[in-house]
């Protein structure tokens, strides 16, 4: 038995949000899923960078789906306050995008570069894949914060650094497991394609899952309270 809410077919695009700290390979797994599966579905990518449109530009260069469907938000703030506190740009965007190229099965989310504590918000995703590196520390996933914990699927990535970095992938993967009550843990690296065919398999499942109305969406939860500290001196809270 379904709440009311996920009983109907789908008719819009599963929105898909992308989190993680900086540099762990957001816009690569957006590549990555863009590349393999632009044939099966029609796609459409929302960035999110603080003053740039880097991301998007990356995007566009590398390929991977027809410029006009790679589109920036440049947030002029910290970045899960776009995807999370007031989702207000990324929703028009994402309306925007559907509109444009109508109909569109699934809409990418970038989040800008953040820490642990960044996630999106319900109102703007359907569902939310958050990315660690094997770079960043074997001890990372261990840190726990909402996205490793709560998000729909935590992606260890660069895995094939692991030896280079001395980290324990295995190890990795188990104290990240440790931290999720059983949901979904996926190693990757898009040098090695059994990988990038788990991350292609388990998009696929969580569209299907959507469009026939099956899907809750989850709330990874709120940030831990935190600050920021800006280049003139001035800091501010999010608690
Ligand atoms: N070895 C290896 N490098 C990777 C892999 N995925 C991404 N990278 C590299 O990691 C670096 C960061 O990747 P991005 O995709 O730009 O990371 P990001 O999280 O989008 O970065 P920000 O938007 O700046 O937060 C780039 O130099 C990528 O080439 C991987 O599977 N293996």
């Amino acid at each position: 038995m379904h709440d009311d809410h996920t009983t109907a077919p789908k008719t819009r695009a599963l929105r898909l949000g992308v989190a993680g700290p900086v540099g762990t390979g957001k816009s690569s797994v957006i590549a990555t899923i863009c590349r393999h599966l632009r044939d099966e579905f029609a796609l459409g990518v929302i960035t999110n960078d603080i003053y740039t449109d880097e991301d998007a530009r990356f995007l566009k260069s590398a390929g991977v789906l027809p410029e006009e469907r790679i589109r920036a938000v440049e947030t002029g703030s910290c970045p899960h306050t776009a995807i999370r506190d007031d989702v207000t740009m990324n929703l028009m965007a994402v309306e925007d995008l559907e509109r444009d190229f109508a109909p569109l099965d699934i809409v990418l989310v970038e989040s800008g570069g953040d820490n642990l504590t960044a996630t999106f918000s319900p109102a703007l995703v359907d569902a939310q894949l958050f990315v660690l590196d094997v770079a960043g520390g074997g001890d990372v996933a261990r840190k726990g914060g909402p996205g490793i914990s709560g998000a729909d699927l935590l992606v260890i990535n660069k895995i094939d650094l692991g030896p280079h970095v001395d980290v324990d992938v295995d190890r990795m993967v188990a104290d990240a497991q440790k931290a999720r009550d059983g949901r979904p843990v996926l190693p990757l690296s898009r040098k090695q394609a059994d990988t990038v065919e788990k991350l292609c398999d388990w998009v696929r499942e969580m569209h299907k899952t959507y469009a026939g109305g099956d899907h809750v969406p989850v709330d990874p939860g709120p940030m831990a309270p935190h600050h920021h500290a800006h280049d003139d001196g001035h800091t501010h809270r999010h608690d």
